[in-house]
């Protein structure tokens, strides 16, 4: 596996040069613990690597600090040592989530990546107004946005058909196709996009598809892991790790989590915005607090008496804290998945990190 196979290119070489002769190399981060990251590097040999004190306090930011898919230099460790990330190369793409005016608040779910495929389909999944979330994700982080009108087999044709002209209508930017994961259609399509060094990853709700699609991508003849045949004594497809698949035909597949995550954003703000005009009449209430049920000097209710708003979105709305509850718990009780196997992983490198970072200060001030 060489550097190229997992996304290395001549930007990134030239912007690593001087890290050279320090004796650094390059690695590519696929998982975030939080404490640790897992870096792979040349051959495909795969690290569990922590970051330098001066990469945590060079960072203005969150999103300043290394992430999924990012390259950086990485100092290995001898046998009992820790390899350090010193250093983040520039990004090339950036797939963030952002709060509008708090760029402390910009979450990067995944560094340089060219293609994000979103599943949808043309069934409970479709909304237009997510899709356009998405897509402000996406042309913000200089990607190419790729959605596949799934479990086409479900659907009636023009059903399929009339979800991907809508979708295809809220940009030209992105390129819209109907496939079925399952029954492996239309999915040769993304091979347009595959190529050696191009990174994809996929977005999109839980259940529309995803897994099986990345596992059509891998296909039978696919292995999970790099071992040698022990009767051939040849190595295997090499996949690397589960987070980033190098695919055989080129194109590498970044697949995490947190990257999955995003949905849940997307959906809470999404939500939030298909209320923006009621949230307006809610302004005028008398109280602030108003629960838009009894109170004195409910606007919403004046509303609903007038016939100016519909009962049952009325009721919808009332249902929105609860919804976007349930959205937190969700994305909550996944975040506590993640973390707590990255915890009962690294256990004692958790408790050590602030000694070590100290001691390493000591043993080689220079280097910071
Ligand atoms: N009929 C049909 N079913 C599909 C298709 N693609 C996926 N499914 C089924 O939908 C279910 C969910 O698919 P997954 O691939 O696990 O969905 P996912 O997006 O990975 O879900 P999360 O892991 O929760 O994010 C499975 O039972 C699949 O077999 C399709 O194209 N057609
Ligand atoms: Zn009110």
């Amino acid at each position: 596996m060489t550097l190229e196979d997992l996304g290395w290119n001549d930007a990134f070489a030239a912007e690593f040069k001087p890290f050279i002769k320090k004796g650094w190399v390059p690695a590519r981060l696929i998982r975030d613990n939080k404490i640790t990251y897992g870096a792979l590097l040349e051959g495909g040999k795969e690290l569990e690597v922590i970051m330098s004190g001066k990469v945590y306090h060079d960072a203005e930011s969150d999103a300043e600090l290394p992430a999924v898919g990012d390259w950086v230099a990485l100092d290995v460790g001898g046998d009992d040592e820790d390899s350090v990330i010193r250093a983040r190369l520039s990004r090339q793409t950036c797939f963030s989530r952002k709060l509008p005016g708090k760029s402390s608040e910009e979450q990067v779910m995944a560094a340089n990546v060219s293609v994000v495929v979103v599943v949808t389909d043309a069934g409970s999944d479709f909304n237009p107004r997510r899709m356009e979330r998405y897509f402000m994700l996406i042309e913000r982080s200089k990607a190419k946005a790729v959605v596949l009108v799934n479990k086409s087999d479900l659907f009636p044709d023009d059903l399929n058909q009339s979800a991907k002209e809508e979708i295809q209508a809220l940009t030209a930017e992105a390129d819209v196709y109907i496939t079925s994961a399952a029954k492996n259609e239309g999915l040769e399509v993304l091979k347009k996009y595959l190529a050696p060094g191009v990174s994809i990853t996929i977005v999109g709700s839980s259940g529309v598809g995803k897994s099986t699609l990345v596992n059509q991508l891998l296909g039978d003849e696919w292995q999970w892991t790099s071992e040698v045949n022990e009767l051939t004594g040849k190595g295997r497809h090499t996949t690397t790790a589960r987070e980033l698949l190098v695919l055989e035909e080129g194109g590498i597949l970044i697949d995490n989590p947190g990257i999955r995550e995003v949905q849940m954003w997307t959906d809470e703000t999404t939500l939030r915005e298909s209320f923006a005009d009621i949230d307006e009449i809610a302004a005028q209430c008398k109280f602030h607090d108003c629960k838009h049920g009894t109170d004195k000097g409910c606007a919403i209710r004046v509303a609903v008496e007038s016939g100016e708003l519909p009962h049952d979105r009325y009721e919808s709305y009332l249902k929105l804290e609860d919804e976007v509850a349930q959205l937190k718990k969700r994305r909550e009780k996944r975040k506590m998945n993640v973390e707590r196997r990255a915890k009962r992983d690294h256990k004692v490198k958790a408790r050590n990190l602030a000694d070590r970072i100290d001691y390493e200060k000591r043993q080689r001030p220079e280097r910071y």
